[in-house]
């Protein structure tokens, strides 16, 4: 890590030599092929495509250049602040199903939710201030059933706005907030969301402040920090909306320094994720904890397999279930295919032999493990690879924070991540997904490369798959084919994996370094490190000696 963090804003030389055999191999590669045919030749010096984004103004006019196909240009003049957002295509509607006991009908316009349900005129502005004018898919249909008071199980591809899904029924139901409350008796957090990771949570929360600007609703995104000060229950008496994770929640609440029972609106984001083994447990003393009459409870995911769907209809008091486009399969929006890639060893050559391609970034890069991110990232930079970064659960919240950010403003062109990202993550520019390990599962899969093609843009998901991954290889080539696009028949005359073997996939044993041939020292980094920055300076010596020289 130190190495990574020495050099990730800089870079060193690929050695194509050192690599030749493998690159010359790579170079009939199908992964090179489908670069090249949607290739940028330059890349673009600073991304400022993406939302919560604040980018250096001079580097912008190449960015523009690269991304025509935006109905709303940014237009900007030197020094001048930039409030417009580049509009994402329209949203494709999906087929929607809806099963239940009076299903509430469906509205296909804002207009329509403002005429059937009283919405405070506030959070309208807002919602048209974040540039929300169409309902999207799940939106038309899981809105309606939340405004009604109903149960929702609500099952919707990756990026098709189920955050906005939930967040404006249940702020528009909650009215006003309890700061803006005469009644004395009225106190106590009014509504729940968990997510499975800090920074899903943190981004729902991001998410939440927009639609509420304007008025002073406390809404909380939950942390040491936060738990703390709300330790006082005169402070937590007027918090309207708490956004956390599972575990962080239950030590509060196992420490009697939180109380659920007023909540009245309840949201498990990503629902398989937060009802497998590993949260189970404490997501079923949240909800016991939640134990008002009346409580509205919604779980939401992009995949919601048969076993635990099970689970959550049983958390949900006649509920609503809403499915858009086809379960458990990825919008046709997501080009993919597979690339072979023979074993461990020959997929470092072929990531870098991909990315000195002309590529389009952003691009994630997922890994099976902390230790392999890492390991990956600094091969990236030490290979010269430009705007690297790193981000796994190992790192420290503040790592976290700063790489989330970076990635966010455009700062990041290759992201090496592991699973902690692969789950709602909202990163609008994502062009490109490298599945670098084998996914895990079905799941695994359609939620990592669902970082790309989001809000109806398209995207581009690539996984590598090595003589291991081949028992696993047909269930994910399954998925592609629903999706649309083709496998090669070899592929599918493959036999199908027993359950048992399912459970196994990409559980393969892999190394922690994915060069073992190389090992950087921390002298070796900080040799490389003055390296560059000595070339650097001088580079900018010479440029302002020639200056002073045409203007003495
Ligand atoms: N009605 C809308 N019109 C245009 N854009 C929208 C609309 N609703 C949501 N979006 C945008 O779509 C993007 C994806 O939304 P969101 O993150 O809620 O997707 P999601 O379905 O929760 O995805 P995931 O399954 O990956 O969590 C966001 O950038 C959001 O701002």
């Amino acid at each position: 890590m130190e190495a990574f963090q020495l050099l990730s804003r800089g870079g060193a030389q690929f050695s194509k030599d050192r690599f030749q055999p493998a690159f010359q191999s790579l170079k009939t590669s199908p992964s090179k092929q489908s670069t090249s045919s949607e290739s940028h030749p330059d890349l673009p010096l600073a991304l400022n495509f993406f939302k919560y984004a604040q980018v250096e103004q001079g580097k912008r006019k190449s960015v523009e250049k690269d991304f025509e196909v935006s109905s709303k240009k940014r237009r900007l003049d030197a020094g001048q602040e930039d409030h417009e957002e580049v509009s994402p295509p329209p949203m494709h509607r999906h087929r929607i199903k809806m099963k239940g006991l009076n299903v509430p009908s469906q509205a296909d316009t804002f207009g329509e939710m403002k005429e059937r349900y009283d919405i405070p005129p506030q959070l309208l502005s807002n919602l048209s201030k974040c540039g929300y004018s169409h309902p999207t898919s799940i939106q038309s249909s899981g809105m309606p059933v939340l405004f009604e008071s109903r149960d929702l199980a609500a099952i919707s591809p990756t990026g098709t706005g189920k955050t906005l899904s939930y967040l404006f029924p249940i702020l528009s139901k909650l009215g006003y907030p309890l700061s803006a409350s005469q009644d004395p008796t009225k106190k106590g957090v009014r509504a729940l969301i968990l997510a499975p990771t800090r920074e899903l949570a943190h981004q729902i929360h991001n998410e939440c402040l927009r639609l509420t600007q304007g008025r002073k609703w406390r809404i909380v995104l939950f942390s040491k920090a936060t738990a703390n000060s709300l330790a006082n229950k005169a402070v937590r008496d007027k918090v309207d909306i708490i956004i956390s994770t599972p575990l962080r929640l239950i030590s509060s609440y196992q420490g009697g320094k939180l109380e659920l029972n007023s909540i009245q609106h309840l949201v498990l984001d990503e629902a398989d994720r937060l009802l497998d083994r590993e949260f189970l447990p404490q997501v079923q003393e949240i909800l016991g904890a939640c134990s008002s009459s009346g409580i509205q409870k919604a779980v939401f995911s992009a995949t919601l397999p048969a076993e635990i769907e099970k689970l959550a209809l049983k958390i949900l008091h006649n509920p609503i279930r809403v499915v858009i486009g086809m379960k458990d399969t990825p919008l046709p929006l997501i080009s993919q295919s597979l690339t072979y890639v023979a074993d461990d060893p020959s997929k470092l050559p072929s990531l870098l032999a991909y990315l000195l391609q002309p590529y389009n970034p952003p691009v994630l890069v997922f890994t099976s493990s902390q230790p392999r991110a890492t390991s990956l990232a600094e091969e990236l930079v030490l290979n010269g690879i430009s705007n690297v970064d790193c981000l796994h659960a190992g790192l420290t919240r503040k790592e976290r924070e700063d790489t989330v950010s970076r990635m966010r403003q455009g700062q990041s062109w290759v992201l090496v991540s592991t699973e902690v990202l692969a789950r709602g993550m909202d990163f609008q520019g994502v062009r490109e997904v490298i599945n670098y390990d084998f996914p895990t599962s079905v799941q695994s899969y359609i939620h990592r490369i669902g970082r790309t093609g989001r809000a109806g843009r398209e995207g581009k998901a690539v996984t590598f798959f090595t003589d291991e991954d081949g028992p696993y290889l047909k269930t994910i080539a399954n998925v592609i084919l629903q999706s649309g696009f083709t496998v090669p028949d070899w592929i599918l005359k493959l036999p199908k994996p027993s359950k048992m073997k399912r459970k196994q996939m990409g559980k393969v044993k892999r190394p922690d370094v994915v060069n073992a041939v190389r090992r950087v020292g921390r002298r070796d980094a900080i040799k490389l490190r003055d390296m560059i920055k000595g070339s650097q300076c001088r580079q900018i010596r010479q440029t302002d000696l020639k200056t002073f020289a045409e203007n003495p």
